[in-house]
């Protein structure tokens, strides 16, 4: 009997037993830096001569490890062998596909911390953002195996005296799972056991900022039981892999989470129907963000202040969810302002493997040099609160940023900057508030910070996001709790980690029979 879902707790590091044991992990998983990881084509492990190597975002000298690179006739292999797999695996008993799942969620369970010191190493997570990230990792092996369960007799319709009629989820084909390297080991493994869940083969490129991560993973899968060929493993470059795999005729199913500029190029180029392709592809993109913090005039101000700390620099602001824009009720504005200010001004900023570190680097150069510049256009835009610099001569940190008395529509109001850079607007009331919180093309998280019943009740509706929170930071979605996913901009609105999302990755199938 499988036990009710529950999702995987969160490690309370204030225990000396927990601060010790992560510490151990981070020692240990650091002598094992550097190894090389081959991909993995039809159960095979193959070395290539181009490599791509991970460094430490927080100590771009430290090798976390290299991994072998596909090209196109690698990633034509890898499609042939998901297509063979797939005849095999579709008729696999569903159950014992969930339970390959479950098998999967105890080996890393059972291995915790040595994942999070991966992820601590390989994207500069501090402890309690890695710590997450594995346990949503653990949270989608353990859901979707219980929702293919559920799903796996299909779902009941009437029939008529003399007629049976049946309703089911049938498995789609090939997807190819193209992941982004921020929740990079939760989204990365998400992504990549749905659709092997419902019975679909897969070929996955991993992000190649957090290429150490996916293989490790793919391991975990292999030693869970997983049969050649259902899963394929392809490091390499999105313009070249990336572009075979979701143009290839065979793929079915293409699941990409990462920029919107990305996405929609994937979503066009999967439109397009290749010599040989006679089917239309399913796409699943969950897109970027630029997510509001709305305070209401009657609001909890410590509530607020919380909410837009840990919205905006949790992981350096380094979520599609991050809350980059705080949208304030004039009556507040200032006071809000001042507090959020004290409290930027106190996190910590550091190598993520040092404990008590609030906020690590962000993730390399390109995207270090990208924020940086969007310091120059809040300063012409708005006016600069605190923070503003950066340090990138060992590893790429950046302080907590607070600009203030921006329009609307500025750029640094519309654009995601997907670092740690919060940008204040004022608003006349709570209706202009909900406003400027929807001028943007994205409509991915949402909070609103208010004591006003009616308000709430208004922004229920008028609030345009996928993930709306009430008097909480916009942030942190737990699978199984709060379905995940976004509207207009950003995306397919999937809902990872809810009820509905599996079926996305099948063909539902109406068999009716006369008696
Ligand atoms: N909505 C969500 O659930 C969600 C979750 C996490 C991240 N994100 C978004 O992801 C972005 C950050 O992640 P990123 O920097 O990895 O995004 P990205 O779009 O640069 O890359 C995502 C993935 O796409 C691959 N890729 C790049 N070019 C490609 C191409 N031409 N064809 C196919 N694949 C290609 C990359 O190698 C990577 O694996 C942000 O915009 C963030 O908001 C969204
Ligand atoms: N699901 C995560 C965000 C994923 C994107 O980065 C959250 O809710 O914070």
């Amino acid at each position: 009997m499988v036990q009710p879902y529950k999702h995987e707790p969160f490690t309370d590091f204030t225990i000396e037993e927990n601060k010790k044991a992560f510490e151990e992990a981070l020692k240990q998983v650091k002598e094992e830096l550097g190894q090389h990881h081959d991909l993995l084509i039809d159960g095979d492990r193959i070395r290539t001569d181009n490599t791509i190597t991970s460094t430490n975002p927080a100590d771009t000298k430290q090798v976390v490890g290299t991994v072998s690179k596909a090209n196109e006739d690698l990633a034509e292999k890898a499609v042939q062998s998901a297509a063979t797999a797939f005849e095999d695996w579709r008729k696999w008993d569903p159950r014992a596909r969930a339970e390959l799942l479950f098998r999967a969620a105890h080996i890393i369970r059972r291995r915790k911390h040595e994942f999070s010191a991966y992820l601590v190493y390989e994207v500069g997570k501090p402890w309690k953002e890695a710590d997450a990230d594995t346990a949503e990792a653990i949270d989608f092996l353990e859901y979707y195996g219980r929702q293919m369960i559920e799903l796996k007799e299909g779902k009941p319709v009437e029939s008529r005296p003399g007629e049976q009629n049946r309703y089911i989820y049938t498995s789609t084909g090939v997807a190819v799972v193209i992941p982004p390297w921020n929740l990079a080991f939760a989204i990365m493994a998400g992504t990549t056991v749905a659709p092997l869940v419902t019975g679909s083969t897969v070929v996955m490129k991993p992000a190649s900022n957090s290429p150490v991560i996916a293989a490790k993973f793919v391991e975990v899968l292999e030693e869970a039981g997983l049969p050649k060929g259902v899963l394929n493993f392809v490091p390499g470059s999105g313009g070249e892999v990336g572009d075979y795999l979701v143009d290839h005729p065979k793929t079915a199913l293409i699941s990409f989470t990462g920029s919107r500029d990305v996405g929609t190029r994937i979503i066009k180029r999967a439109s397009e129907i290749q010599e040989g392709q006679n089917h239309l592809k399913q796409v699943i993109a969950e897109m970027g963000g630029k997510d509001t913090v709305v305070v209401d005039k009657e609001a909890n101000i410590e509530t607020a202040v919380d909410a837009i700390i840990v919205s905006a620099f949790g992981f350096s602001g380094q979520k599609c969810s991050s809350g980059s824009r705080a949208v304030v009720h004039e009556d507040v504005y200032d006071e809000v302002l001042e507090k959020v200010k004290e409290r930027a001004e106190q996190l910590t900023v550091g190598n993520a493997s040092e404990e008590n570190v609030y906020m690590g680097p962000v993730v390399d150069q390109g995207a270090y040099d990208k924020i940086m510049s969007y310091m120059e256009v809040g300063k012409e835009e708005g006016r600069l609160v605190t923070g503003g610099k950066g340090d990138d001569s060992k590893g790429y940190f950046i302080e907590p940023t607070v600009f203030a008395d921006l329009a609307p529509d500025s750029r640094m109001q519309q654009e995601e900057i997907f670092g740690p850079v919060v940008c204040f607007t004022k608003a006349r009331n709570f209706d202009e508030a909900i406003d400027i919180a929807n001028n943007t093309e994205y409509g991915l998280t949402g909070a609103v910070i208010s004591d006003n019943r009616e308000h709430l009740e208004k922004a229920k509706y008028d609030f345009h996001v996928g993930n709306l929170y009430f008097n909480r930071n916009c942030t942190g979605a737990i699978v199984g709790y709060q379905p995940f996913g976004g509207f207009k901009m950003s995306g397919t609105d999937s809902k990872a980690g809810g009820p509905d999302y599996l079926a996305l990755h099948m063909q539902a199938k109406t068999i009716s029979e006369m008696f």
